[in-house]
């Protein structure tokens, strides 16, 4: 019935602020969100995280431990067969100066004033869990702007 589609998003909080990019084509073109994509044959979830929020020439500079999961976010979209198994990780300890890239433009944000009204509906319901602890959602949408049923569990473990 359902197939299922793994993709990462990498938030970076730190202290009063938050970083997004601008997607700037393709599946959320417009909407600010964290950084992230598909999970490749072959690659861990993990691994996938890094490819993309790393640019090529910090990966090996970078710990492995530098990111952490903090969430598992399931989309469903009324009518498609293909659930978006999503991945969140945050990379609170990132002290690298994001780049624009083709797909992203890259945005500090104070934590007070994050633009959830160009972003998905759904991160207004889930940023708050992310600061603080680990969570479970699961979003069922009609089309890309109307949540018509969903739920979201704080956790310990993942
Ligand atoms: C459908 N709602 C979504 C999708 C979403 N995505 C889906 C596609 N990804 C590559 C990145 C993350 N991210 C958020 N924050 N909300």
């Amino acid at each position: 019935m359902f197939t299922n589609k793994l993709l990462t998003l990498v938030l970076v909080v730190q202290p009063g602020r938050v970083l997004l990019g601008m997607k700037k084509r393709w599946f959320g073109a417009g909407k600010w969100n964290g950084f992230g994509g598909k999970v490749q044959p072959g690659e861990t979830i993990e691994e996938a995280a890094r490819r993309l929020f790393l640019p090529e020439n910090c990966r090996r500079k970078v710990a492995s431990q530098w990111m952490h999961k903090i969430g598992n976010i399931t989309f469903e979209f009324i009518g498609e067969t293909e659930l978006l198994d999503t991945h969140v990780f945050r990379a609170d300890n990132y002290n690298g100066e994001p780049t624009e890239s083709d797909e992203m433009r890259p945005q500090w944000f104070d934590s007070d004033k994050i633009p959830f009204g160009q972003m998905w509906v759904d991160d207004i319901l889930w940023f708050p869990l992310m600061l603080q602890k680990k969570f479970f959602g699961y979003f069922k949408f009609q089309g890309h702007d109307l949540i018509i049923d969903h739920k979201l569990e704080e956790v310990e473990k993942l």
